[in-house]
Formats: C-alpha cells, sequence, structure tokens
C-alpha cells in the first residue's frame, strides 16, 4: 500500500450506534430549496433544460439578474411543520435540507456572510424551524453543504497564482466558520451531506478536507459524514489511493443505484435520487420520465436489499409548498410504507441469490427475510433458492400474518412459494423465518412425484 497521510483512517465501517442508527433509518427525504426556485428553471420566457438549481451557469441567464433575486425570496406559504408531517406521512427517517448549494445563497443568518435568508423579504432563519419540526416528527436532520460557492468573492475552482492561494485560504476560513455556526445553532443535526468537491483547487488539497473533517468530528463526536468530502494527498476522491473508502459511506451514488452486493464492496453507501430525470431544484416545467411511486419504492427496496440507504430528492416552490406531483408522491409512497415499511427499516442484505420476482431483505441480525415481489411470475411460483443446509420454518404474506404459506421443496434446498394470481397494484411483501435444516430434509415434504 502506498503511505498515505491523508487516505482513509479506518478500515472497514463503522460500528458505533450513531452509524448503526442511520444503517436502520434506510429511507431519507432530500430537499433542495433556495433561491433557484424562483426562476424554476425558466427565464425570459426560455426553459432551462439543465438542473434548476444550476441555472445561474446557464449562458441565457446573466449573473448580475440572478444575483439580484433573492430580493424576491418571500416563501410565505412555508410551514415546516407541515412538510415534517407530509415526509413523515412518505415514511421518511431522515432529511437532508441544503443549507446553502452551488450559488452560496444560505438559507440560514449567517454572519460570515451577506448573501443569505437575512436578507431577503423573508428575513427569518429557514433552517431552524425545519430540524425542530422534522426532529419533532422523529425525523433526524442532515445538512446539506456545498464547498462550490460562486456568490463568495475568494473561491477558486483551481489555483493558479499566488493571489489565488491567498483567496483559497482565506475561503477555507470561511467554510469552517460557516460550519462551526451551523454545528452552533442546530445541535441536532447528526452528519453533513457535503457536494460541490470536485474542482481542483478542493481536489488538490486533501490536507485540508481530512483537517475539516477532523475538525468537525471533534466539534461534535458522532456526525456522519459521507466520501464526497475528502480527497487524499494525491486528488484521490471517495475512494483513497489504496482503494480504501474515504469517509463514513460511499456517497457517490447520486441518480444511480448498485445492481449486485459486489458493486458496494462490503461499504456502507447511500443513493439519492430525483423524481424527474435531473431536476434537483423546483422547475416549473418537469420534462422527460417522471418515476412513479412503484419505481420509487422498487429503488428503495433495491438500495436496503444491498445494505444501502435511499434519499429521494424534493424541490419546493418558491412560495414554500410542494409541488403537488410531489405531496401526491409521498401520500402513496406513504400507504405502501405505512403496512410494509418493516420490510425496509432496519434491514439489510440478506445473503441469499438475488431472485427475478424482486428483492431479499433481512432484519439485521435475525432469521427474518422479507420477500418484496414487483415481478410476478406467469408460473405463479416464487422461487426461493437457499444456501445449504438452510430451511424456511415457516412463510405468510406480510398483510396476512396468521396464513401461514405452504412452499413447496422443489429440489434440494429451493422452494416454491405460490402466489396469488391477481392484479398488483403495488409490491407485494412475504415474510420468511429461516432455521438451519433439522437433519435430513427441508421442513416441507418434497412434492409426491
Ligand atoms: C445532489 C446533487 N449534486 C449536485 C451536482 N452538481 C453536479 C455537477 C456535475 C455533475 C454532477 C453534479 N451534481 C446537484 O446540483 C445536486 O445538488
Amino acid at each position: 500500500t502506498i503511505p498515505l497521510q491523508h487516505g482513509a483512517h479506518r478500515i472497514g465501517n463503522r460500528t458505533d450506534a450513531d452509524m448503526q442508527r442511520w444503517r436502520d433509518l434506510r429511507f431519507g427525504q432530500f430537499i433542495h430549496w433556495g433561491v433557484y426556485a424562483i426562476p424554476g428553471g425558466m427565464w425570459d420566457g426560455k426553459v432551462y433544460n439543465g438542473a434548476a438549481e444550476w441555472i445561474r451557469s446557464w449562458k441565457e441567464m446573466p449573473h448580475e439578474a440572478y444575483d439580484q433575486l433573492y430580493k424576491q425570496f418571500n416563501p410565505v406559504k412555508y410551514n415546516p411543520a407541515d412538510w415534517a408531517q407530509q415526509a413523515k406521512n412518505m415514511g421518511a427517517k431522515y432529511m437532508i435540507i441544503t443549507t446553502k448549494h452551488h450559488d452560496g445563497f444560505c438559507l440560514w443568518p449567517s454572519k460570515y456572510a451577506k448573501y443569505t435568508i437575512a436578507n431577503t423579504p423573508y428575513k427569518k432563519d429557514i433552517l431552524g424551524p425545519m430540524v425542530e419540526a422534522y426532529n419533532k416528527a422523529g425525523i433526524d436532520a442532515y445538512l446539506y453543504f456545498s464547498i462550490i460557492d460562486w456568490n463568495h468573492p475568494d473561491w477558486r475552482t483551481s489555483i493558479k497564482s499566488p493571489a489565488d492561494s491567498m483567496a483559497m485560504a482565506r475561503f477555507k476560513v470561511f467554510v469552517k466558520n460557516q460550519l462551526k455556526e451551523l454545528l452552533d445553532r442546530y445541535p441536532t443535526v447528526k452528519g453533513f451531506w457535503f457536494d460541490g468537491t470536485w474542482d481542483e483547487s478542493w481536489k488538490n488539497d486533501g490536507a485540508f478536507s481530512d483537517e475539516l473533517e477532523q475538525y468537525l468530528q471533534q466539534l461534535h463526536p458522532g456526525l456522519i459524514i459521507g466520501s464526497r468530502l475528502r480527497a487524499d494527498e494525491k486528488g484521490a476522491r471517495h475512494f483513497d489511493s489504496n482503494s480504501r473508502l474515504m469517509g463514513d459511506y460511499e456517497q457517490g451514488w447520486e441518480r444511480k443505484l448498485p445492481n449486485t452486493i459486489a458493486d458496494v464492496h462490503g461499504n456502507d453507501w447511500e443513493g439519492v435520487m430525483t423524481v424527474p430525470e435531473n431536476q434537483w431544484g423546483y422547475h416549473q416545467q418537469w420534462f422527460g420520465h417522471v418515476k412513479s411511486a412503484n419505481e420509487l419504492i422498487e429503488m428503495l427496496v433495491k438500495s436496503a436489499s444491498l445494505n444501502g440507504n435511499f434519499v429521494l430528492n424534493f424541490g419546493p416552490k418558491p412560495d414554500g409548498t410542494f409541488r403537488t406531483e410531489e405531496q401526491e408522491l409521498m401520500r402513496n409512497i406513504g400507504r405502501w410504507m405505512q403496512v410494509n415499511g418493516s420490510a425496509v427499516y432496519g434491514t439489510g442484505y440478506a445473503g441469499l441469490e438475488k431472485p427475478d420476482w424482486g428483492y431479499y431483505t433481512r432484519k439485521t441480525g435475525t432469521d427474518t427475510v422479507y420477500m418484496v415481489v414487483c415481478n410476478v411470475p406467469v408460473n405463479g411460483n416464487l422461487r426461493v433458492k437457499l444456501p445449504a443446509k438452510q430451511s424456511i420454518a415457516k412463510a405468510w404474506a406480510l398483510e396476512q400474518p396468521g396464513v401461514a404459506l405452504q412452499p413447496e421443496l422443489v429440489s434440494r434446498d429451493e422452494y416454491f412459494i405460490p402466489v396469488e394470481q391477481k392484479v398488483y397494484t403495488s409490491p407485494l411483501v412475504i415474510v420468511m423465518k429461516l432455521e438451519q435444516q433439522q437433519r435430513g430434509q427441508g421442513n416441507f415434504e418434497k412434492a409426491k412425484t
């Protein structure tokens, strides 16, 4: 291995209670909200085809025009208790809020910047009431923080001169000050979700990202910080130059998910997902494919089945309300989670071969395995292949705990569980209790040939 000063400091996953809590939560709500909600992906009658929160970088959007918009930010309908209730109904157990996106606008009255909510018509702190309302609803709060800050005069994408070095040195002090300020103001937050760390100025300063992570952990022990913050001293990100994960979980799964357990290399990980193809902030005209509740439920279950968390993104409107499509999604996902959430919360990889009909999740540390059926087989039977010497002690549909299903042993360690042929409007969940096989054969008699 290459000797590194600023590579991974830990081999393997965190085993403390804070991290186990994060794992058990499994389902989060991302919120991207800020000045970019005002144009909402449109300007001067034209539609921006990029991600709405990036509209300031669009050649059709003069920087001067964008940089005046904060003077109109006045979300008169903002009601964080209502947001928290909707998120709770959806079944989200944690929330990640953009404190400051790449444009540098701060949703809290930072004393280190002018480009903040304090200088808008709204004036009041957005974050405090949000963290409080979500925590009150039993939802943990995490803070998204962009290192890129297009508004700050000292931000540099690359260092090309001594003047750039001095500017960046000032910027790094500003970053440390703002992060400490956020921890002081919102002490119940459980972690940071860093973004905007791909530019050279940051990539080439692995020492600082390492020092910053340690500074934050020392300020607030137990914080959960993903792999997107750090670079090592050779510019490697997420995984150091010895291929070891830096940070507490792999944070590269943005709008994509792993497909097999091999893809996650034994690491904790989290996938973050947009409802449309690629919109995080509010866009007035969603175009392309908009994911359905069942698609998103499947992504959530797929993530848990591969030992990962799934965070679904919402982009509130400038008036402080969620668009109707997003409210509808929260209701529809929530209806399924109310009944089937136990197949997600506190679960992980089941250690079984991936079936065609859907996903297995295992209640962590137990013999309870959930079968989440997304593709009902035409032959009416769910094939269950178990590792050698394991058998199904009992099985039942989650919604009918009293009705024992009769798995048929079709070959060694392989069963058919019959599934009712009907119209399914959402994934079906079956619960299995596994056990080590008694001497001889499985619990269920081999079908008489
Ligand atoms: C979580 C997501 N990360 C930001 C982002 N900016 C990018 C620029 C290039 C490639 C990927 C990006 N993701 C998006 O604006 C959103 O905040």
